[in-house]
């Protein structure tokens, strides 16, 4: 049993669809964006949450993420309203965009980290497009203001890379991960 530390519904439902074995603790953090090093950025806010809740619970496998959209380098998080959620999907329609996730394992004091990168294609949208889309309420919590698994699906031509990447947890890598840190993520797993 590893803990997740994350807010997250999506990065709940993501690791419940491969079986894993988890409880959830929301970490209380300040994320930093930097446009300069998006990368590296979002590694360090995924190991600052995993080492957050490491700091209670040491004894205990934990992951963090944090996902990132970035465009011609800037760097976009959740948007802090809908007019800034507006703007956003304005700067990524009829274009396409970088998905960054990062990704941190902490166990036992050491901590093992990655970041993958996905890119995806917005369709053209109009403004009336953007603002009915907005008043869903859907971009709101949402790294870049949109849900690939929600409704904007409509919008996306075309995906390059890990979707569940996009979604906010690059399962392969996780796993991947896991594996070189000796960590199992299903409870009886013996191959970790
Ligand atoms: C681009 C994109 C992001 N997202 C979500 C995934 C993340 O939940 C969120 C990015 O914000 P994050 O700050 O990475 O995560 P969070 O605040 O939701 O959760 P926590 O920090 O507690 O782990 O955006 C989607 O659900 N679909 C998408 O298509």
């Amino acid at each position: 049993m590893f803990i997740l530390a994350s807010a997250s519904p999506r990065r709940r439902a993501l690791l419940r669809q491969i079986g894993a074995a988890f409880v959830s603790i929301t970490p209380a953090v300040d994320e930093v964006r930097d446009s300069e090093h998006p990368r590296d950025a979002v590694i360090r806010n995924a190991l600052l949450k995993a080492r957050k809740v490491a700091e209670e619970y040491p004894d205990h496998a934990i992951l963090g993420a944090d996902t990132a959209v970035v465009l011609h380098g800037q760097s976009f998080g959740k948007p802090r309203d809908a007019a800034e959620a507006r703007h956003v999907l304005s700067l990524l329609e009829g274009r396409q965009h970088t998905v960054l996730t990062g990704i941190a394992w902490v166990k036992d004091g050491h901590a093992y980290t990655d970041a993958v990168e996905s890119i995806v294609r917005f369709a053209p949208m109009t403004a009336a497009e953007i603002a009915a889309y907005v008043a869903t309420g859907e971009p709101m919590g949402k790294a870049g203001a949109y849900a690939i698994q929600g409704r904007a699906a409509i919008y996306i031509e075309e995906l390059c890379g890990s979707f569940s990447n996009v979604v906010g947890l690059p399962l392969h890598a996780v796993a991947t991960l896991a594996r070189t840190a000796g960590i199992a993520m299903e409870d009886g797993d013996e191959s970790a």
